[in-house]
């Protein structure tokens, strides 16, 4: 059966795993993984490391990088962490590379929370965490991609990831 290349973008707030459930996705599925932070401009990681949210303009050149390198992966397959938090984001990302599926890793705020504090050596702050939750516009039921609860370890999770995208190797 013909299955097109698989497209991702591992998607949430901050410290909800994001890059390495990403990064483990990617090498299951034998393609290219590609940090989505590391595309923010200067002024953007200054802001937020000053304690500052992004707004709706911060966001929107980094958010066409991105779409950029989803596009340029659309044919071969590639998984990207981005927060896209807003729907409009994640529009934004579709109107580059259609085929984009989206995986939600959602998770309570006091897991996160404790996860951030635990994180040493990144310029995101703990305090952005109530932010990032207020903004967060959760996937819906009509866009592409699954949401899981982040719980369990990242190699369960990449699993699971596999299976609710519809990505996991056919059997039989
Ligand atoms: N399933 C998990 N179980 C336990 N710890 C995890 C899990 N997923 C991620 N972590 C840990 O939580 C922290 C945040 O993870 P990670 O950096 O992947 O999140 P992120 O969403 O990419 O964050 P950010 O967007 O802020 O960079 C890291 O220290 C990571 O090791
Ligand atoms: O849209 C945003 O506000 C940003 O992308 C943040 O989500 C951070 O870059 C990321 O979470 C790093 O901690």
């Amino acid at each position: 059966m013909h299955r097109s290349a698989p497209l991702v973008v591992v998607m949430g707030v901050s410290g909800s795993g994001k890059t390495t459930i990403g990064q483990l996705l990617a090498e299951a599925l034998d393609v290219p993984f590609e940090e989505g932070d590391a595309h923010h401009p200067e002024e953007n990681i200054a802001k937020m490391a000053s304690g500052v949210p992004l707004t709706d303009e911060d966001r929107e050149p980094w958010l066409d990088i991105l779409g950029g390198w989803l596009r340029d992966n659309a044919a071969s397959g590639g998984v990207m962490s981005c927060s896209a938090l807003k729907r409009s984001y994640r529009d934004r990302l579709r109107d580059s590379a259609p085929t984009t599926r989206f995986l939600h890793l959602h998770g309570p705020k006091e897991l996160l929370a404790s996860r951030l504090q635990d994180r040493t050596a990144h310029f995101m702050p703990p305090s952005l965490l109530d932010s990032q939750l207020a903004v967060l516009e959760p996937l819906a039921a009509d866009e592409a991609g699954a949401t899981l609860t982040i719980g369990p370890l990242p190699s369960v999770l990449a699993h699971r990831a596999l299976v609710v995208l519809g990505l996991a190797p056919e059997t039989g």
